[in-house]
């Protein structure tokens, strides 16, 4: 059983709309699935009030993203809204807070895979989903990307290769068939990558990393 964490933040749906179809393809997958949204920050910048408060109800049983969701995961998705070509601040203050898990090594090797939504298109979706990389990158986790191969990801008003991205012109709840189709793609890519690492991880003297003698030459406890 392969677990996966889908890490979120979203101020008017979009977002959310992408967390729901990545969950209900991993599960229909197989995979154990948690959904978490990152902890508020005080005063956001609200465009649409009345969806940032629809999106409250709708999502107020959802638990908050702690640092074991990421420890017990072997994928790990995150998704954010596009903010001056940046992850939401949300997300980033989620991420400021991971170095004790991610210090230790305890996120290497985890399959992981960003997905953005932007008002504009062109407007920074690509750019957010690399920020969200390089973060990776400190992790010592493993990106998975949607390359360029999938046809549903050459649809007009999707984000091919980094990863999933959204046009929402502003409008709430706004994803499109083809977006379903590209997140869909995404999850089950980040799924098989995290099962592959899983399984070739197993401990294979002489090959991997995970040899008793290895551990003990870098000093890794994983
Ligand atoms: C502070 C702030 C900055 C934003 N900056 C950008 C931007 O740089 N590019 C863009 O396309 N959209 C930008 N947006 C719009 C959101 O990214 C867009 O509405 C997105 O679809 C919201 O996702 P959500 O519905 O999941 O909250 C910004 C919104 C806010 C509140």
């Amino acid at each position: 059983m392969t677990n996966i964490s889908i890490i979120f933040h979203s101020r008017s749906g979009n977002i959310y709309q992408l967390v729901e179809k990545a969950a209900q393809t991993a599960r229909a997958a197989g995979a154990e699935v948690r959904v978490r949204k990152v902890a508020e920050l005080p005063d956001p910048m609200i465009l649409d009030k009345q969806a940032y408060q629809d999106l409250a109800t709708a999502t107020a049983d959802i638990p908050e993203a702690g640092l074991d969701d990421l420890v017990w995961a072997d994928a790990i998705m995150i998704g954010t809204p596009v903010h001056y070509g940046l992850p939401a601040p949300q997300i980033l203050n989620f991420f400021d807070h991971t170095g004790p898990v991610a210090i230790p090594g305890k996120l290497m090797n985890k399959a992981v895979s960003a997905f953005a939504s932007g008002s504009m298109p062109h407007a920074g979706q690509q750019a957010t989903i690399l920020a969200l990389h390089n973060a990776f990158c400190h992790w010592g986790s493993v990106i998975v990307s949607n390359g360029s191969a999938a046809a549903v990801l050459h649809q007009p008003g999707n984000g091919a290769p980094y990863g999933t991205g959204t046009i929402s012109r502003h409008e709430a709840n706004s994803v499109t068939d083809d977006n379903l189709g590209a997140i869909e793609y995404q999850t089950l890519r980040t799924l098989q990558v995290a099962g592959a690492l899983k399984r070739g991880l197993e401990p294979e003297p002489g090959i991997t990393l995970v040899s008793e003698e290895r551990l003990r030459k870098f000093g890794l406890d994983i």
